[in-house]
């Protein structure tokens, strides 16, 4: 997969990490920082980033890495076509693909330990989307982004 990354200064050990590890995997990495440490950034402009990249089809997911990743969660969910999921357990992180069908994973790494968040990673990219009646509230969702909310 094309998978663009992002992380805050809370992320950045961790992003490394998974830039190598997923990388090793086989999948194609897109690095959009933030790049330096020791240097304090905010978070709203690296989720525009990679998820409007996931958005037009640059990339076919994104990771983003923050502290407790709830900033990063809201900031990512205001983009038009972006669901992203906020994954610190094996069960939300299996719904957020079965259910939410999302496209961009939210991980806090004040939150979880770096092979927790390997093992989540692995689970999301791997879990399929089971559609039916989940397509159907999608569906709805996307409805709400268009300012038409479902009866
Ligand atoms: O380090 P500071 O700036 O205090 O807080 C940033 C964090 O606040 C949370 O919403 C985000 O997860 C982000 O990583």
């Amino acid at each position: 997969m094309r998978i663009a990354i992002a992380a805050d200064h809370h992320g950045l050990a961790l992003k490394a990490r998974l830039i190598a590890r997923l990388t090793a995997q086989g999948h194609e990495l897109d690095d959009r920082g933030a790049h330096a440490g020791g240097v304090t950034v905010d978070y709203p402009p690296l989720c525009a980033d990679v998820c409007g990249r996931v958005a037009d089809g640059r990339a076919d997911r994104a990771i983003v890495v923050g502290g407790s990743g709830m900033g990063e969660l809201i900031a990512c969910n205001k983009i038009r076509g972006i669901r992203a999921g906020l994954c610190h357990d094996v069960f939300t992180t299996e719904i957020s693909r079965a259910h939410n069908d999302a496209n961009v994973i939210v991980i806090g790494a004040k939150v979880i330990g770096p092979e927790t968040a390997e093992e989540l990673v692995d689970l999301w990219l791997s879990t399929p989307f089971k559609g039916g009646r989940h397509q159907e509230r999608l569906d709805q969702i996307a409805m709400l982004e268009r300012g038409d909310p479902p009866a």
